[in-house]
């Protein structure tokens, strides 16, 4: 008897994007499973973000498709309508970047819980998985506070909980320890690691620290718009993967 595989998380199945002249993404085809931690490194301006925004939806590929698996089943992207990839993004993937880009007028609680109420949660569910989510990232107390009265470790937490709090299928990080010391960068790496393949959802990580991406279970290296080394080929076993958040 055949026993049917569940879809991996995405496939990205031959992407090009140029921009003008300058060619961003050269034929990737890449396959993360669920629960799966995908660092991508490479040189500066060899297609990281270009990648990172073809797989969630944000930029559609010249070429080349993408299927996301969410709950609800498998979505390609490329069939997804303008709107029905935002409403993607918004219920079912989750989003860490540099700055956090949390909005400095809103509280921390504010900025988590306005993520929650723009997927459909009622104001007072927002507040309350908000404030438990929060907790559990080390900022209890802190959720009146405005986003210039946290220190950047905290400030990125805080974008951690907002991307987790509609339970995402697939987290992306474009640089998330980026502005962050050493010692702050391994404790943020540690809580996103464990808010999401620590808890059984995918994590796909653009950085350029060799050290985030030893954490990760999974090792991809492009260069010039291209995947040239996958440490998946080389039977590479899980690392980083720290005790789940919930
Ligand atoms: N919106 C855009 N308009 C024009 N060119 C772009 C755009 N986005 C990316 N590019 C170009 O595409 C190439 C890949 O850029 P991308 O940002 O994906 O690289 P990266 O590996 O993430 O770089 P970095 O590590 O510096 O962030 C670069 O040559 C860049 O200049």
């Amino acid at each position: 008897m055949i026993t049917p595989t569940a879809p991996p998380a995405l496939h990205a199945h031959r992407l090009h994007q140029a921009y003008g002249a300058a060619t961003a993404l050269d034929g990737v085809t890449l396959t993360v499973h669920h629960g799966e931690s995908v660092a991508v490194m490479g040189a500066s301006g060899c297609g990281k973000t270009t990648l990172l925004h073809c797989l969630a939806g944000i930029v559609v590929p010249d070429r080349g498709g993408v299927t996301l698996d969410v709950p609800g089943g498998p979505v390609t992207l490329s069939a997804a309508s303008e709107d029905q990839r935002a409403v993607l993004r918004r219920s079912h993937l989750g989003f860490v970047f540099q700055q956090g880009l949390l909005l400095p007028e809103l509280t921390a609680l504010e900025n988590v819980a306005v993520a929650a109420m723009l997927a459909g949660t009622s104001r007072r569910e927002a507040e309350r998985s908000s404030t438990e989510l929060l907790g559990r990232l080390g900022l209890h107390g802190l959720g009146d506070r405005r986003i210039g009265q946290l220190s950047g470790g905290q400030a990125q937490r805080v974008a951690i909980a907002r991307s987790q709090v509609n339970r995402p299928s697939v987290t992306f990080a474009d640089e998330p320890t980026g502005a962050l010391d050493s010692r702050t960068s391994e404790e943020v790496m540690s809580l996103l690691l464990a808010a999401t393949s620590g808890a059984g959802t995918t994590l796909v990580v653009v950085t350029h620290d060799e050290t985030v991406a030893a954490r990760c279970a999974r090792v991809v290296r492009m260069r010039d718009g291209r995947v040239v080394e996958d440490s998946a080929a080389a039977g590479r076993t899980p690392a980083g993967t720290a005790g789940a958040l919930r």
